[in-house]
């Protein structure tokens, strides 16, 4: 049997500029990314999208609103749980982004994007989300900071 765990990620943006978050501890600590997290056992994957995002930045988003414009698989040397990661788009959310323990949000323009501070799969894979084309990746890491292979295509529908 395939070992895998469902994770959400949530980029708000709008035509000028995207909201990232700082990770500030745990997995990931240190980088821009969206928000979100693992999908827990009692939930769908859009209740644990809008529950994070609620948690880790303040904001409300409605189910709605979130569009699912892509998944990334996520594997590891050694370890054999696939991370499956479910990304989201939205541009409508009430409440304003503001720190918590978890994350540090920021608005980028597009121009602006810190991917040397972000995951090495992103500057991959973030121009099919900023190009609003769905996608499907695939990435081995060989220890966290290095992408042994990958593979991305382009989805016609998700
Ligand atoms: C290995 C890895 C994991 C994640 C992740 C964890 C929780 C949600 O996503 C990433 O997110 C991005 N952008 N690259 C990522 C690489």
């Amino acid at each position: 049997m395939v070992l895998k765990k469902v994770y959400t990620l949530v980029f708000l943006r709008n035509e000028k500029k995207i909201l990232l978050g700082l990770k500030k501890r745990g997995f990931g600590i240190n980088k821009w990314n969206g928000f979100g997290g693992k999908v827990e056992q009692d939930e769908s994957v859009i209740e644990a999208a809008i529950r994070e995002m609620k948690e880790e930045c303040c904001v409300t988003v409605k189910k709605d609103d979130l569009k699912s414009v892509g998944q990334l698989d996520f594997t590891f040397e050694g370890d054999p749980v696939m991370m499956d990661v479910r990304v989201f788009s939205g541009v409508v959310y009430y409440g304003t982004p503001s720190e918590t323990d978890e994350m540090a949000p920021k608005w980028f323009t597009y121009d602006n994007i810190p991917f040397d501070d972000m995951w090495p799969d992103d500057r991959l894979w973030f121009p099919y989300m900023l190009n609003n084309k769905l996608f499907y990746g695939k990435f081995h890491y060989k220890d966290l900071d290095t992408i042994s292979n990958y593979d991305i295509r382009e989805l016609k529908s998700m």
